[in-house]
Order: C-alpha cells, then sequence, then structure tokens
C-alpha cells in the first residue's frame, strides 16, 4: 500500500517510523462521544483480564467490538466471533467507525474494534499485530485518558526503538511499511487526562481481520 500522508481538518501527521500520529485529531467532544458509545459496549461484553497462552495474566483489561473480537487464554491468542462470556460482540460505534473512514485510507471496513483499557500501572510488551489475514490493510489506533508512553521498534523483535507520549485524542495509523513494526505501552501517566471517570487510559485498535 503506498504511504499516504493525508491532511485531514487541517491535520497533517507527523511520522513515526512511517507510522502516521494525527496528534490531537480528536477534539474533547469527539472524545467524549466515542466514550459514551464504548460504555454502551462493555455494558453488553464486559472487560476481561486475558491471560497469556503461557498462563500469565495481563495487565491491560479487554474486550471488542465487532464481527471478531481478539482472545486470549491457554489456547492462544487468536479472533473469535464470541466474547469469552459466550455472547456475540456488539457492533462498532459510529463515531469510531467515523475515525477509520477518516484515516485508515482503504475501502474495507473495520472487522474488529479492540478495546484496551490501562489503568496507571498496566504496560504492554513489545509485540507485533500479526493475528490478522492481509497485512495491507493498516490498524488504526485510538488514545483515550492518561498520556502512554509507546515505543516503537522494528520489523524484527530487538534493535534500537523510538517513543512518543500519545495524549487523549490522538490517532495512529499502523499502514504500508510500518504495519508489521513491533510497538508497546510501557507506562501511563496517570493523572494526565480528566477525560475517564476513573485514571487510567482506552486505547481502541480498529482492525481488518479476515
Ligand atoms: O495501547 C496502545 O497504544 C497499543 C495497543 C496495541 O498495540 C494492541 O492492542 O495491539
Ligand atoms: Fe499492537
Amino acid at each position: 500500500m503506498p504511504l499516504r500522508l493525508p491532511n485531514i481538518n487541517g491535520f497533517a501527521a507527523s511520522e513515526l517510523r512511517g507510522m502516521r500520529v494525527f496528534g490531537g485529531l480528536l477534539d474533547a467532544e469527539a472524545q467524549e462521544r466515542v466514550v459514551a458509545d464504548l460504555r454502551d459496549v462493555t455494558a453488553a461484553a464486559p472487560l476481561f483480564s486475558p491471560v497469556t497462552p503461557s498462563g500469565k495474566a495481563m495487565s491491560v483489561r479487554m474486550t471488542s467490538a465487532g464481527r471478531f473480537g481478539w482472545v486470549s487464554d491457554s489456547r492462544g491468542y487468536r479472533y473469535s466471533e464470541t466474547h469469552p462470556d459466550g455472547v456475540a460482540w456488539p457492533a462498532i460505534p459510529q463515531s469510531v467507525r467515523n475515525i477509520w473512514d477518516a484515516v485508515s485510507g482503504t475501502a474495507r471496513e473495520p472487522e474488529c474494534c479492540l478495546i484496551n483499557f490501562y489503568g496507571p500501572e498496566a504496560k504492554m510488551g513489545m509485540h507485533q499485530d500479526r493475528d490478522e489475514t492481509d497485512f495491507t490493510q493498516p490498524v488504526v489506533s485510538v488514545s483515550l485518558g492518561d498520556d502512554a508512553l509507546f515505543r516503537v521498534g522494528n520489523r524484527t523483535r530487538g534493535g534500537k526503538t523510538e517513543s512518543i507520549w500519545l495524549r487523549s485524542g490522538d490517532v495512529v495509523v499502523m499502514g504500508g511499511e510500518a504495519r508489521l513494526l513491533f510497538h508497546g505501552v510501557d507506562r501511563i501517566a496517570e493523572g494526565t487526562s480528566t477525560l475517564l471517570k476513573s485514571a487510567g487510559r482506552i486505547n481502541l485498535t480498529l482492525r481488518v481481520v479476515s
């Protein structure tokens, strides 16, 4: 996929190793709309604490919206059409789909909106997003709530990395050459945002799965 640098509503993307970073793409009202819509999602598909295949509890809590949700347990990491409780995932809210439409640069629709909730102590180790079928399709990440120190590495594990703080309303497109870069979250800066009722951060990742 060619690397496009769109200018959306006056927002020029900055770049981090080919990831496009739209700083402050969502204004306060847009952020509040998304958070309100996410409350409906988590009411139908509650946040759960995933366990890695090796049996370690992840520090983030998660749930999903869309046809597929991402799950992890002793059987491995995978996409599933049902929540661990057995229910279908709720639809991806329109407020979230609008973000995808603005920045993804693809005609495909997102099939999964993974919702990660980071408490003040949560982090996410360096990983690639590679449970999807088509790596020409981007992953779009939306940050809400407290700031997060986001680290980007290389296409193989290890090597030099670069970090940026992601703030509430920032949107990152991991596409093209940057689609398979290792990335993770080292820490959350507690109390840097008042968007959420409690301290912490929500990150959404929108994905084409099939
Ligand atoms: O929280 C973030 O900014 C990144 C989340 C992520 O990499 C993932 O869910 O795969
Ligand atoms: Fe990821």
